[in-house]
């Protein structure tokens, strides 16, 4: 569990993250969201106790990340792949890990095997390796210390498409085991698929959190019957919103039960009726933020 609380970083008059307080859970993943600049990367940082809050809090299993002990056994952490030392070879990267957090050495042939780098590029400066390779050297780097809580920062950005897969299902298995997963990325297609919870921020604040589902829940529902008009006039009479739907039959602004309870008591039989689609995180993500991304668009 990650508990965040009144977290701020303020640089001078800046306040890049602002009053930030939310809770990462076990056994869930995570997914960070905000546009360019809305203090996603400065809010991981100070959780992992490289950058100092100027107010608030952020604990991992009830700590702050400078209380745990040996904190690579708890907390695996990306933050930036390309922050590897580049004159080390990648196996060299994940011994020197290894050993600094007591882990035996037999477990980085493991994590290159499990992230997929061949001993010869295991055996290659990280100078020469390419991003999706300092991405997969950087994964090993979280995992290596068995930890329970992953922060990771832009994780799939580099990656091919076989490796966007294959850490979807990585992090999907971690969280399914009781790990704790937080992760940002500007794949929003991506973030929809992995992520059980979203917590979005613009500005440095908050815009939205909760679980994946009920943020893209849509209210109302799509109905068809076979005497439309006698089901719009009975629902409007029961204060529901009624209109036409665009691939035939009623929107609704209730939900599919109380509109079938409606058609019931009206005795209308119904031929279709569903809850309404969400157009998905994309269409959500740019109505959250159009006031606080560049653009300033809704698209
Ligand atoms: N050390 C610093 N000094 C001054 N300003 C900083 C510093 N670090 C970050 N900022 C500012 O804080 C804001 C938030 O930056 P941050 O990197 O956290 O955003 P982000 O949400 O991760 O963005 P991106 O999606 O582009 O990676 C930006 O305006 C950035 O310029």
């Amino acid at each position: 569990m990650i508990t965040v609380e009144r977290l701020t970083k303020r640089y001078g008059t800046f306040t890049a993250v602002d009053d930030l307080t939310f809770e990462v859970k076990p056994g869930r993943v995570t997914g960070f969201l905000g546009p360019n600049g809305a203090g996603k990367s400065t809010a991981m940082r100070m959780m992992v106790g490289l950058t100092t809050p100027t107010s608030g809090t952020a604990r991992i299993g009830g700590k702050p990340y400078g209380a745990l002990p040996n904190p690579g056994r708890h907390v695996g952490v990306l933050l930036d792949a390309g922050a590897q030392h580049p004159g080390r070879t990648g196996r060299e990267v994940l011994n020197l890990g290894a050993l600094m957090m007591g882990v035996d050495r037999k477990r980085v042939d493991e994590l290159l095997d499990v992230v997929g780098l061949t001993s010869n590029e295991a055996g290659r400066r990280v100078r020469n390796y390419s991003l999706g390779m300092r991405q997969r050297l950087g994964i090993a780097g979280a995992l290596l210390g068995d930890p329970q809580v992953l922060v990771l920062d832009e994780p799939v950005n580099g990656l091919d498409p076989a490796g966007i897969r294959w850490m979807r299902s990585l992090l999907a298995s971690f969280a399914a085991e009781g790990g704790t997963v937080l992760l940002s990325s500007h794949l929003l297609m991506e973030m929809e698929a992995v992520s059980d919870d979203l917590v979005v921020i613009g500005h440095g604040r908050i815009v939205a959190q909760g679980a994946k589902e009920d943020l893209l829940a849509v209210p109302g529902s799509v109905v068809s019957s076979t005497d439309d008009a006698a089901l719009a006039h009975a629902l409007t009479r029961a204060e529901i919103e009624v209109a036409p739907h665009a691939s035939g039959g009623l929107s609704t602004s209730a939900k599919p039960d109380a509109v079938g309870q409606v058609a019931l008591a009206a005795g209308i039989a119904l031929t279709r009726l569903t809850a309404a689609q969400s157009n998905g995180l994309e269409d959500l993500f740019f109505e959250l933020t159009a006031s606080t991304s560049r653009e300033g668009v809704a698209a």
